[in-house]
C-alpha cells in the first residue's frame, strides 16, 4: 500500500515528503478552503504542491463543475498545470461522462465521493485511474466504512478494466476519508492500493508507545556503555 497525504497545506506536504515515504497528495475544496485558499490562486497552489513532491507523485485537484462539458474543461486546465496532476471528479452521472472524455484524452481521473460497489464499478468502466471509497464518512452515518472499502477492493479485483483505463493502466483504490491509524491497518490488510491520510494520522502511523519506551531504554543503556 502507498501513502498519499490528504491536505492542501504546503508545510505538511513538505514535511511528509521529507520523510521519504510519500507517494502522492490528494486535495479537495474543503481542504483548500481550510488553508485560506483563494479562487484565483487555486491553479498556482496546485503547481506549488506539484513542485514539492517527486515528479512521479500524483497530485489530485478537484473540479467543482456540475456538467460534463464544464468538468472536462476544468479537467483539461487542471491537467495542464503539471504532468502529475490527477483530476478529481465526484461520482455522479455528469462526472462519469466527463471521466470517460478525459480518460480518452489520456488524462487520469480520481473518482471521489465513492460509497458503493456499483459506483466503483461504474467509475472503473468510465475510465477512472483511481477510485476513492470514503471510509470515515460512511462510518459517520452508522454504516461500516471499512466493510464497504473491502467490498470495493474485492469487486474491482474481480475484473479486468485494462480496456477501460488510460493506456490500459491498472486502477488503484484509494482508501479515503481515513480517520485513524487502524483505518490504515485495515485498508492495508484488505489490499487497498493507497491510503490517503491527513497529516495528523500519518504522524500517528509512525508512532507507538513501545517504540518510544524501547528507544528511551536503548539511549539510557548506550550512555552506560559510553561511561563504562
Ligand atoms: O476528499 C477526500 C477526503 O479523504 C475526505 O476526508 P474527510 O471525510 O475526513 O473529509
Amino acid at each position: 500500500m502507498k501513502f498519499f497525504l490528504d491536505t492542501a497545506d504546503l508545510a505538511e506536504i513538505e514535511e511528509a515528503a521529507s520523510w521519504g515515504a510519500l507517494a502522492g497528495v490528494t486535495t479537495n475544496p474543503t481542504l483548500y478552503s481550510r488553508i485560506g485558499g483563494k479562487l484565483d490562486d487555486f491553479h498556482a497552489h496546485i503547481k506549488r504542491i506539484c513542485d514539492i513532491v517527486a515528479p512521479d507523485c500524483p497530485v489530485s485537484a478537484e473540479s467543482v463543475a456540475m456538467t460534463r462539458d464544464e468538468i472536462v474543461r476544468d479537467g483539461r486546465e487542471l491537467a495542464a498545470i503539471a504532468p502529475n496532476v490527477v483530476v478529481k471528479i465526484p461520482t455522479m452521472v455528469e462526472g462519469l461522462a466527463a471521466t470517460r472524455a478525459l480518460a480518452d484524452e489520456g488524462i487520469p481521473v480520481n473518482m471521489t465521493l465513492c460509497f458503493t460497489v456499483p459506483q466503483a464499478i461504474l467509475a472503473a468502466r468510465a475510465g477512472a485511474r483511481y477510485i476513492s471509497p470514503f471510509v470515515g464518512r460512511f462510518d459517520d452515518i452508522s454504516e461500516d466504512g471499512l466493510a464497504q472499502l473491502d467490498d470495493v477492493v474485492r469487486a474491482i479485483g474481480n475484473y479486468d478494466f485494462s480496456e477501460d483505463t488510460v493506456n490500459g493502466e491498472q486502477i488503484e483504490i484509494i482508501a479515503a476519508s481515513i480517520r485513524s491509524a487502524n483505518h490504515v491497518t485495515q485498508a492495508a490488510l484488505m489490499g487497498a492500493d493507497i491510503a490517503t491520510v491527513p497529516f495528523g494520522i500519518l504522524k500517528k502511523c509512525v508512532q507507538h508507545p513501545l517504540t518510544d519506551r524501547g528507544l528511551e531504554s536503548f539511549l539510557k543503556d548506550w550512555e552506560k556503555v559510553q561511561n563504562a
